[in-house]
């Protein structure tokens, strides 16, 4: 049994010299996504993967530079792909608006049958805060965190020792008690904004209050283009590198 993280990408919304943060869980055989935003298809298409080849996309919130690239892995699936669905793993808030608000405007094609999520995807509701097994060794969870106050957005606990933020404000409570204390996971990636006040993500400066032996857990991720300025200022956390790739206990 094994289990592998590759970042496809580890830029934020804006940048330009990183693909949008996304992950790739390979686990036994299987090729599951953390979100899938506007430059995640190009990520794939760099390391030589194809839509097919991917078993199961999770859904961490609707920002494009988290679901902006599945129009394309929906519609490569359909014509190039002999009409295979790829699974989709989303909460019930995310599935309501992520057709509705985001893919509608491209994919509703009622002529020839395609009027909702379920036509493109093989969707599966998850409940909030309950672990998903979603294949040999693999359990998801999402937890409701908070990005921006009124939409849906979710973190992600795999196999409950990995915590993955996706896009959050930063939390003390979240990460000292939950994430540390009471789960005691071993690797945390965390979003980071290298500088100005973190109304929606977490800041590297309030990164840097946490104690010592959770910062030694911490892969920051979801940077801005000027990084690699901040190498050597991030105390006992480390960036984690485009496409590189993280071997983990299962
Ligand atoms: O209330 C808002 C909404 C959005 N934004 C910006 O748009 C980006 C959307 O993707 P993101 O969540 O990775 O990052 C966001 C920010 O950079 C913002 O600063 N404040
Ligand atoms: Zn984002
Ligand atoms: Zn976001």
């Amino acid at each position: 049994m094994s289990l592998q993280i590759q970042m496809l990408g580890t830029g934020s919304a804006f940048a330009k010299t990183f693909y949008n943060t996304s992950a790739l869980i390979r686990s036994n055989e299987r090729n599951i996504l953390i979100d899938c935003g506007s430059t995640t298809p190009r990520s794939l298409y760099d390391i030589q993967l194809q839509p097919d080849q991917i078993d199961g996309i999770v859904i961490s919130h609707i920002h494009a530079d988290h679901v902006g690239g599945l129009e394309e892995m929906a519609f490569r699936l359909l014509y190039e792909s002999n009409q295979k669905k790829t699974k989709l793993y989303l909460t019930k808030a995310i599935a309501d608006i992520l057709w509705e608000n985001t893919l509608k405007g491209g994919m509703y094609n009622p002529e020839d049958g395609y009027h909702s999520l379920e036509d493109y995807f093989d969707v599966i509701v998850i409940e909030e805060q309950v672990p998903v097994v979603i294949g040999p060794g693999l359990t998801i969870e999402l937890v409701p965190t908070l990005h921006i106050s009124s939409k849906p957005s979710y973190s992600l606990f795999i196999n409950d020792r990995i915590f993955y933020s996706a896009d959050v404000r930063f939390s003390e409570d979240l990460l000292i008690h939950e994430v540390a204390a009471k789960r005691n996971c071993h690797t945390i990636f965390h979003d980071c904004q290298l500088s100005g006040q973190g109304f929606i993500h977490a800041t590297l400066d309030e990164l840097l209050t946490l104690p010592e032996h959770i910062q030694q857990r911490i892969y920051l991720m979801h940077y801005a283009d000027n990084m690699s300025d901040f190498i050597g200022k991030t105390g006992h956390m480390r960036f984690v590198a485009q496409h590189e790739i993280i071997d983990l206990p299962e």
